[in-house]
């Protein structure tokens, strides 16, 4: 097993047991040991390859023969100046749009249009507000029966600590719990890559921090492949194994965040949240290739 793998599999193991610590009172039959929980290696995340993409809005060019890998169960945060292409990037690798040119490869196959495995979180919860909020979450359900579905939907919301609130209306939930169902609905079904765009951009400190630590959990207990943009340095520290940040249309800073998991706000963190920070905010240099990148800009603590 590589040194990752088994890092991996640490942090894991101690999610699980954080998860059984801290959220017993949501923890559904199959996390509770009714049921047998899934076994990771079954379900890993899914790989992503993004091979020399550009993406082109008329005469603008956004992404210019930008590189990308990500590997299974990886949690990448992807940083940059606003209108550098984070969300255009993210979009790409989802199947909501296409590239003028390049590659996507999702775990074996070429990325083509969306897919159930994958499965994005926006900044918006973009619930409907004439459904409740179980039936919200049961839209992220695909090809199983109604009793299945329902079952899963109600596990999701366990999942995110709302299941008492399935059959509200989404208007009467706050900010944060809008935010949750959307993460329900995202989780449902077990996707393998989940793509985060800016999803706690709108919250307030408190419930900001709560939803990261609660992403970090499932993201440990579910094995996914987690790519967030974020404009906060400091919450791409937080989650991310690596940090990257796009700069002319291509990754201009890679970087592996060596900290242990859970995150303390220590010296250490403070290190990589500067350094990270001070490169987002120098002047932009020309693009090169990541590989160039990584090499002369990645650092080990
Ligand atoms: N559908 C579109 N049509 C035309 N231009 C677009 C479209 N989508 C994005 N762009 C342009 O592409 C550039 C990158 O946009 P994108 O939303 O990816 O940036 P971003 O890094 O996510 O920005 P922010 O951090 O502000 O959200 C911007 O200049 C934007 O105007």
């Amino acid at each position: 097993m590589s040194a990752y793998a088994e890092k991996a599999r640490t942090w894991r193991e101690d999610g699980r047991q954080a998860g059984r610590e801290t959220d017993h009172k949501h923890i559904p039959d199959r996390l509770s040991g009714t049921k047998p929980e899934p076994q990771t290696e079954d379900r890993k995340g899914l790989s992503v390859r993004v091979e020399q993409v550009v993406k082109r809005f008329g005469d603008q060019t956004v992404l210019d023969r930008l590189d990308l890998s990500i590997r299974e169960g990886e949690f990448v945060a992807v940083v940059g100046r606003s209108g550098c292409g984070k969300s255009t990037l993210l979009r790409l690798i989802a199947g909501l749009d296409d590239a003028s040119g390049g590659t996507i490869v999702r775990g074996d196959s070429a990325a083509a249009g969306i897919d159930p495995q994958t499965r994005v979180m926006f900044q918006d919860a973009r619930l409907l507000p004439w459904r409740s909020v179980l039936d919200n979450v049961k839209l992220g359900v695909y090809g199983l029966s109604k009793r299945e579905t329902e079952l899963n939907a109600y596990e999701a919301l366990s999942l995110v600590g709302l299941k008492d609130r399935a059959r509200d209306w989404p208007s009467v939930l706050s900010g944060g719990q809008r935010q949750r169902v959307a993460l329900a609905r995202a989780l449902v079904g077990e996707p393998r890559l989940l793509l985060f765009d800016e999803p706690l951009g709108a919250l307030d400190a408190l419930t900001r921090i709560e939803m990261q630590r609660l992403i970090e959990q499932l993201w440990l207990r579910r094995s996914f492949t987690a790519v967030l943009v974020t404009h906060d340095v400091a919450e791409a520290v937080a989650l991310a194994d690596r940090v990257i940040l796009i700069e002319c249309g291509r990754i201009a800073f890679d970087v592996s965040v060596t900290l242990a998991r859970p995150r303390e706000k220590d010296g250490g963190f403070t290190h990589f949240e500067r350094t990270i920070l001070d490169r987002v905010l120098e002047p932009q240099q020309a693009a090169i290739s990541e590989k160039e990148a990584a090499a002369k800009l990645a650092f080990d603590i």
